[in-house]
């Protein structure tokens, strides 16, 4: 990018260069930051709104604290761009989640000012407490500070660290960057209470309170107090909340006024113990576009900064999070028990539709994902018919509940896994690899998997009808293509699908490796089975391919570790059989950011990979069983 328009951003290469420069200059700083961020994410695509709301809080934290000494934690991390942009990787952001530029969140790796790798998020406040603790316990006087969005605090793991960060009283920063966004609108009582208080109405009444309140503070504290009402024009107010959990709460101050907030920050720096500094944002914040949308503008690809960003044609092919939302509204007009459950990916999920036509079955948890798990089995108990649409890197969060409030229990919940498999951009944080693993494992469940849009519809339906858990999991973005009809049908539980009839290799393709198995099937005159179910498994049909073929060789998108394959190789064992087996699948790592298609190349996923692998194999004709990742 051309950096004459940047001449104050230009000279930092690191923040002890913005450290140097004088206080008065940082207002013109970050209106340069926000015009480089703006573009720069206009042409690579990425998360644009938090960053841009995050701008002068970014700035204010760098230039106080001495990082990377001093430890900022970022939560989530999709609001990381400035951060990365300060801290010396302004030329990489163009290629921000590209497969040879930096992630789209903090990576520690990548370099010492990302202090804690994340991407899930409210795990910042957790790290930070062990940072903290570990500072103590060495004596190193340096200062941790964790930055946490009011979509973030809403989940339990948040409000653990709390608990127990004032109870320990480590010194530890908490900066609550409250846009009243989540990537939707943040939903909670907590977040009802910060509305309202910042609506003006209570928040005024508070006012007069908190002066009167100020007489009765302990002196240093009341001196802090009132140097931070001077700095925040009067804006103090007791955060109930917050010091109840032994918090010393500040604010709310306006986190778009870099002066104050570096005033505030710098006295916030001389204290000690706990202490959260409430900071009022707006995500989106200085391009028009996305304040009026943050939730358009939550994450983007390429756009237009002058025309904005295009609004997806209403006849583009559908997507599999499309196809689930179909199916949803069709069936909750037949299943008046239905309910559509989200932890806070209304827009990612699909369920926006029904949001508005079924408001009254329609449940956003915020992010709670072990609460949303937990709640369905809740409902399934009393008759109802809960669907929780669930990222898969996100049921990761809710596994035990999964366990033991669901399986153990043997409540009929359907889980709508989305983004199953490789997901592109957002990289090692977010692939959805380990589901096949860690659901099949479990009794009671039915785990199945697509090999199209039609049959995604019609397992949601399957999985509905099921008297126990189940499963559906699809991948992010587009399938094959094949339009799904408007039944709402069944499929027969644990019946595979023989989709082409072959000599000596039979290939059992799960999801969306089916495609790939039947170009190869083709080419091979190899057998192509669509085995639809990873449980129950389809074992007859296992068993005639291991009886009438040389060599059976499974594909999943899934870890090899656990996955379908696994389970096919135990199936034969117990059946006595070992025929020559090859697992495609997953290998032992974790996959970095990039495109999805270039990440199944890398893996030897893509169609290309999954012959040479096969071809290789078979040209070797090793003893089995072999497992090749
Ligand atoms: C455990 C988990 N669940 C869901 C998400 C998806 N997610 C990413 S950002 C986000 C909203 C975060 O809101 P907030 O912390 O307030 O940050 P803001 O975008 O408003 O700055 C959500 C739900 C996630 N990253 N991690
Ligand atoms: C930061 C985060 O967790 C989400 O914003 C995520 O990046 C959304 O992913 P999708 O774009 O696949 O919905
Ligand atoms: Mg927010």
């Amino acid at each position: 990018m051309d950096m004459s328009a940047y001449p104050l951003l230009e000279g930092i290469d690191e923040p002890a260069h913005l450290r140097e420069l004088p206080q008065s200059q940082l207002p013109r700083l970050t209106g340069q930051l926000r015009d480089y961020l703006l573009n720069s994410v206009a042409r690579s695509g990425g998360h644009l709104a938090a960053g841009l709301g995050a701008v002068e809080l970014t700035v204010a934290l760098h230039y106080v604290l001495e990082t990377p000494f001093d430890r900022l934690v970022w939560d989530v991390g999709h609001q990381c761009y400035p951060h990365k942009i300060l801290t010396g990787r302004r030329q990489e952001i163009s290629r921000v989640r590209k497969i040879d530029g930096p992630a789209g969140f903090p990576v520690r790796d990548e370099s010492p000012y990302d202090t804690f790798g994340v991407g899930h998020s409210s795990t910042a406040i957790s790290a930070a407490l062990g940072m903290a603790l570990a500072s103590r316990n060495r004596n190193e006087n340096r200062k941790t500070c964790a930055v946490i969005g009011d979509g973030g605090l809403t989940a339990g793991e948040a409000f653990e660290a709390l608990n127990h960060a004032g109870d320990v009283r480590p010194d530890l920063l908490v900066v609550l960057n409250d846009n009243e966004m989540s990537i939707s609108e943040n939903v909670g009582a907590l977040n009802k209470t910060f509305a309202r208080l910042l609506a003006g109405g209570v928040y005024g009444n508070f006012r007069a309170e908190a002066k009167q309140m100020l007489e009765y503070m302990p002196g240093p504290m009341r001196e802090f107090a009132k140097l931070a009402e001077e700095h925040v024009k009067g804006m103090l107010i007791p955060g109930t909340f917050f010091e109840e959990l032994g918090f010393q709460y500040f604010g709310p101050v306006d986190g778009h006024d870099v002066d104050e907030l570096v005033t505030v920050l710098e006295r916030l720096r001389e204290m000690d113990g706990p202490r959260i500094l409430h900071c009022v944002t707006r995500k989106g914040k200085g391009y028009a576009r996305a304040e009026a949308n943050p939730i358009a503008y939550h994450g983007v690809k390429a756009f237009d900064p002058v025309a904005g960003i295009k609004a997806a044609s209403g006849t583009a092919p559908l997507t599999y999070t499309d196809v689930f939302s179909q199916w949803l509204c069709d069936m909750a007009e037949r299943e008046p028990r239905l309910w559509g459950i989200t932890p806070a990916m209304r827009e990612g999920s699909g369920l926006v539709a029904f949001a508005e036509r079924f408001p009254d079955r329609y449940l956003d948890t915020a992010i709670a994902e072990q609460h949303a798990v937990t709640m369905a089995g809740g409902l399934a108990c009393e008759g109802e018919k809960p669907v929780l649409a669930i990222y898969s890197t996100f049921l990761q969060r809710g596994y035990d509940q999964l366990i033991h409030d669901i399986a153990l229990q043997n409540l009929p919940v359907v889980f709508a896994l989305d983004r199953a498999g490789l997901v592109g951009a957002d990289g090692a944080t977010h692939h959805g690899m380990f589901d096949f693993s860690f659901m099949r494992c479990l009794p009671n469940l039915t785990v199945m998997a697509p090999a199209d849009e039609r049959e995604c519809r019609q397992m949601l339906s399957t999985a509905l009808a099921v008297d126990g858990p189940a499963s559906v999991r699809y991948p992010r973005g587009r399938g094959p293509g094949v339009a799904p009809d408007a039944s709402l049908d069944t499929l027969p539980v644990g019946r595979a699908e023989v989709r082409r009839r072959g000599k000596g290799v039979a290939l059992l393709a799960f999801g969306t490796m089916v495609a790939a198995a039947e170009t190869l099937g083709d080419e091979l005159d190899a057998t192509v089975v669509n085995m639809r179910f990873v449980k129950p498994l389809d074992e007859d049909c296992i068993r005639e391919m291991a009886e009438t073929h040389n060599a059976i060789i499974t594909l999943e998108e899934n870890m090899i570790a656990g996955g379908a394959g696994s389970a096919v190789i135990e199936t034969l064992a117990v059946q006595g059989l070992r025929p020559a087996i090859l697992q495609i699948g997953l290998a032992d790592r974790f996959v970095d950011h990039g495109e999805r298609d270039e990440q199944l190349e890398l893996v030897g996923l893509d169609t290309a990979g999954v012959r040479r692998r096969i071809n290789d194999w078979l040209g070797r004709t090793v003893a089995p069983p072999v497992t090749s990742g």
